[in-house]
């Protein structure tokens, strides 16, 4: 058995210097104690403030107007927080879901409810309309055509008086039970229900294969990519729920106020939600709550000066981006995890036995290649970066593909991963053509580590794993949203084998960590693992070696041995010559864009033109000699 020392930065274990298992369970008891006496709290409410005070409906109404807000900014911290997408639209979405409600509430007499529901959808369509004209846009253009877009929403309100009452709005929205009108205390209710609603729904969104495919598409979306996620659909996904949630709290403000009108729209009324967001920690499911919250209480403290609450609000911001640039929860979120950090940093035992989860391809036709390039031209201006390249990898084998710097073993992986488009040639996977865009050729079973390390840094080493698994899942999204028990085993089993593999490359104990605070060997690693956790048959490795620990490389060898048993064939771009010809069956040698060798490490060793390709590479020319 060997050991690996998956302390970061391969650092000895400090040690445990407190009993870890107790200060999780102490912490967990904490935390339900708390949240079972907040939510006792919110329920009794209406009941506290009837007993305490002449002006109880007065003190429901700041809390339904706080649990309204949350309810925006939870749907503003899933698109910029989870999805990595600006959104300055979001006061033009609560704006556009009041009116639906306004307008079937009001002059179609349609129910509440129904209100509810046509604002939701209102939500939803005007979201995805406006990420589909902003695919391409990255982050701060992306901010600037959905502001854009609210400034459109607020003048189509102001102007389509036969639905929005124009200028003044549209009055007179109350909620009905039956002939009566809906209590003040029956609609906190409501609010606090809707809120619990949009809370779970986040909640189980971001913890499955969905919302970590949006978060994955936030980090990188070629990483994404080659994980058979389509940035185009989870982006539309996330940005249609977050509109569905924005129209809902809409609703909930039209029918708590009466009142609908343009200005609900203005940007200015819609800072308040980035305040709370960035307050309470964006990026954690609870932040929303906890900003929204504290600045309620703090609004209600300084009521007597009301004029200065803006002010106030915009110090806060201030203050807490300088102190707690995470924000209340993201900053405790992080402690946390230093302390966990201490607690676990063990060496670590990896076992002998082959887990069931490392994929085996089988049922492949006899001498058809895996992956196979043949005459492949990519030029970049001048350079000519691929000159005619044919490459055919086999099933079952290590394949190298080496060269010296800038000879385009890069770039050739890019174009057998349709990551560019090719000026001439062919890419075939098991004999049929190659689908045209990355995430499909990962769909069709080849899937690639870059380079560069592209990890999902802000979330756990386990999520990372989880992410690669996504072309595996089945379940849809909804049933993601409501935890179907189809989702629920699916996770379960996802889990268990994510758990396992991180187990065979040594990195277990680091499974519940923020993937950055891994070390530089362990993030290769862990890529790797992330690759394998999709099943593909073919796994291209891009300088997978590089900056790796002796323990480290022999555990990637290991993978790479292990996989080849098991039927993958795995393309490896290498430098380290030693390990390269220790490991392949099968080497591609490129030298300025052309193939100047290819076949047994013996062959390429005793190569006449590999010698002189790596003149001036003496280390290598004495290593191939
Ligand atoms: N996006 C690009 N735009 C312009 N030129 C590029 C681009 N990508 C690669 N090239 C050029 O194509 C050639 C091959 O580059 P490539 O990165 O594929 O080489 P490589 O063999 O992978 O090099 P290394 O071992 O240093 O990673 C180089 O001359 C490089 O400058």
């Amino acid at each position: 058995m060997a050991t690996v020392d998956s302390s970061p930065g391969g650092v000895g274990s400090p040690g445990s210097v407190f009993d870890s298992a107790a200060y999780h369970r102490a912490r967990t008891v904490v935390l339900a104690v708390l949240s079972v006496a907040v939510i006792g709290v919110l329920l009794a409410w209406p009941a506290i403030t009837d007993y305490y005070s002449y002006n109880a409906s007065y003190y429901n109404g700041i809390v339904a107007s706080a649990a309204i807000s949350a309810i925006l900014t939870i749907s503003l911290n899933l698109s910029m927080g989870y999805g990595g997408m600006l959104s300055m639209l979001h006061s033009g979405l609560q704006l556009a879901g009041g009116y639906a409600t306004g307008y079937l509430v009001v002059k179609l007499s349609g129910s509440w409810l129904l209100g509810i529901a046509a604002s939701v959808a209102v939500g939803t369509v005007v979201a995805m309309l406006v990420l589909l004209v902003s695919l391409r846009a990255t982050y701060l253009y992306f901010g600037m055509i959905t502001l854009a877009a609210n400034l459109i929403v607020i003048e189509v309100g102001r102007e389509w008086e036969s639905v929005t009452g124009g200028i003044v709005g549209v009055s007179g929205i109350a909620p009905k039970l039956g002939d009566e009108f809906m209590s003040k205390q029956a609609f906190y209710y409501v609010v606090l229900a809707c809120l619990a609603v949009a809370y779970i729904l986040q909640r189980n969104l971001v913890r499955s294969g969905v919302g970590r495919a949006s978060m994955a598409v936030r980090e990188s979306s070629d990483t994404a990519s080659a994980m058979g996620i389509s940035p185009a659909r989870a982006k539309l996904l996330l940005f249609g729920v977050c509109g569905g949630t924005a129209g809902l709290s809409g609703a909930l403000y039209a029918l708590q106020l009466g009142f609908i009108n343009p200005d609900v729209g203005l940007l200015d009324n819609g800072i308040i939600f980035f305040v709370g967001l960035f307050l309470g920690g964006i990026s954690t499911l609870i932040g929303p709550l906890i900003g929204v919250g504290l600045i309620a209480v703090l609004v209600e403290l300084i009521k007597d000066q009301a004029r200065y609450t803006t002010l106030v609000l915009g110090v806060l911001l201030l203050v807490a981006m300088m102190v707690i640039p995470r924000g209340v929860v993201g900053t405790w979120k992080a402690s946390r995890m230093g302390r966990d950090r201490l607690a676990e940093a063990d060496d670590e035992t990896l076992p002998d036995e082959v887990p069931d989860v490392v994929p085996e391809v089988r049922d492949v036709p006899d001498g058809v290649a895996a992956l196979e390039g043949s005459g492949i031209v990519k030029h970049f201006g001048g350079v000519h970066a691929l000159d005619g390249v044919d490459v055919r990898i086999m099933p079952g084998t290590v394949h190298g593909i080496i060269g010296p710097n800038g000879s385009g073993k890069s770039t050739l992986v890019s174009c057998l991963t349709r990551y560019h488009q090719i000026d001439a040639g062919q890419v075939r996977i098991f004999g049929e053509e190659a689908p045209h865009a990355a995430h499909r050729v990962a769909h069709a079973g080849v899937t690639r580590v870059f380079q560069v390390p592209h990890l999902f840094e802000r979330v756990s080493v386990l999520d990372n794993v989880l992410t690669g698994m996504r072309t595996r899942e089945t379940y849809s999204w909804f049933g993601a949203l409501v935890r179907s028990p189809s989702y629920r085993r699916q996770d379960r089993t996802e889990r268990e084998e994510a758990r396992e593999l991180l187990a065979f490359a040594g990195l277990a104990s680091r499974a519940d960590w923020l993937a950055s605070s891994l070390s530089h060997g362990q993030k290769r690693l862990l890529e790797v693992v992330r690759a394998v956790a999709s099943r593909p048959k073919v796994l291209i490795l891009d300088e997978p070696a590089t900056g790796l620990t002796s323990d480290e490389l022999d555990a990637l060898g290991r993978l790479c041995r292990v996989l080849r048993e098991r039927g993958l064939a795995v393309v490896l771009i290498e430098h380290n010559v030693d390990f390269v010809m220790g490991l392949c069956d099968e080497l591609t040698v490129l030298e300025s864009g052309k193939v100047i060798e290819r076949g047994t490490p013996e062959k390429v060793r005793n190569s006449a033109a590999v010698l002189e390709a790596y003149l001036g590479r003496p280390d290598l020319v004495e290593e191939a000699s």
